[in-house]
Parts: C-alpha cells; sequence; structure tokens
C-alpha cells in the first residue's frame, strides 16, 4: 500500500533549508536557504557564515558595539552563499526556500539572478526598513513570496 505521512516538497526543501541552518555558527540568527528548480530539483543550499578564509574563531559575532567588532560588516547570508555556492549556470525561474525573509541585499541577488518565488518560514524583522524594500522589490520585479504553512508534522533525526 502506499504510504500516506510523506511530507509535500514544501516540506521537503524548508526541512533541508532549516538543516542548513544548524549549520550556523551565529548564536542569535540561524538561516538556511535551499534553492530548487521547476523539476522540484536541488539546485544549491547556503546558510549564514563568515566569508571563505575568515575564520569563524576570529570573527566577531556580536550585533551590538563599534560597527567593525559587530558581524554585519562580514557575514555572508544564507540566500547569497546558496546562490553563490550554484555552479550550474542559470537559477532563471527556480524558487528559494529560506527560513528568514529575505534582507535587501539578498532580494537583489534573487531578483538579478532571476528567481521568480521566495518560500520563506519567519518574517521576524517584518517592520525593518530592510525587509520593506525587499518587499518592494519584489513586488515590482514580479518575485511572489509566500510564508511556509506547517502541519504540525514532527521529524526528530537523530544525529
Ligand atoms: N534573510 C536573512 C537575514 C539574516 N541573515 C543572517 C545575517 C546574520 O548572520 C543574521 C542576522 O543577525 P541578527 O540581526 O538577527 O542577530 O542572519 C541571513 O542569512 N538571511
Ligand atoms: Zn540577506
Amino acid at each position: 500500500m502506499k504510504r500516506k505521512d510523506y511530507i509535500s516538497w514544501d516540506q521537503y526543501f524548508m526541512g533541508i533549508a532549516l538543516l542548513s541552518a544548524q549549520r550556523s555558527k551565529d548564536d542569535h540568527t540561524q538561516v538556511g536557504a535551499c534553492l530548487v528548480n521547476d523539476h522540484n530539483k536541488i539546485l544549491s543550499v547556503g546558510y549564514n557564515g563568515m566569508p571563505i578564509g575568515c575564520n569563524d574563531d576570529d570573527m566577531p559575532w556580536e550585533r551590538e558595539g563599534e560597527p567593525l567588532d559587530t558581524k554585519y560588516f562580514y557575514v555572508c547570508h544564507a540566500e547569497l552563499n546558496a546562490i553563490l555556492n550554484y555552479g550550474g549556470g542559470s537559477l532563471d525561474g527556480a524558487r528559494v526556500y529560506v527560513t528568514l525573509f529575505p534582507c535587501n541585499e539578498c532580494a537583489k541577488a534573487i531578483i538579478q539572478s532571476g528567481m521568480k518565488e521566495v518560500i520563506y518560514m519567519q518574517d521576524k524583522y517584518a517592520d525593518s526598513d530592510a525587509t520593506m524594500a525587499s518587499k518592494k522589490m519584489f513586488d515590482m520585479a514580479g518575485v511572489t513570496y509566500r510564508q511556509f504553512q506547517p502541519k504540525g508534522q514532527r521529524i526528530i533525526i537523530d544525529l
């Protein structure tokens, strides 16, 4: 008999974004992203982290203080990492599953790479200028966005 409680495509790809986020060294906000094409093939994944060659242990992870002593000038966002990690050519028409709504810088990269849909989990910075700018650009560029709707299905992965 065919199994009934298999996960949907949305659950599968958001699950992979959530798992990717667990690689982040940021103790305040861990973000994961998963890029998928219209055949439901995974193209790339990413999470927020320091650039290659910039040792995690030597970089600041603080949120406040002198700007150069905070993470914000340095950390590479999950969506940008996923885009840059993709070695296969065009991302035209792809969609991105991301655990936190994209900031304005990632929104620009998503638009410019030709992606057409954003599926996000959290929108905890919805009131920020960065998120409002992202939504304005997505609306103008015809990139649709929708919030992932959890079905309450729990999956325990024993690692
Ligand atoms: N869509 C996003 C938004 C944020 N990030 C990263 C950048 C930082 O590592 C962290 C945000 O830090 P917070 O101000 O919440 O302490 O999340 C991302 O990768 N993608
Ligand atoms: Zn970003």
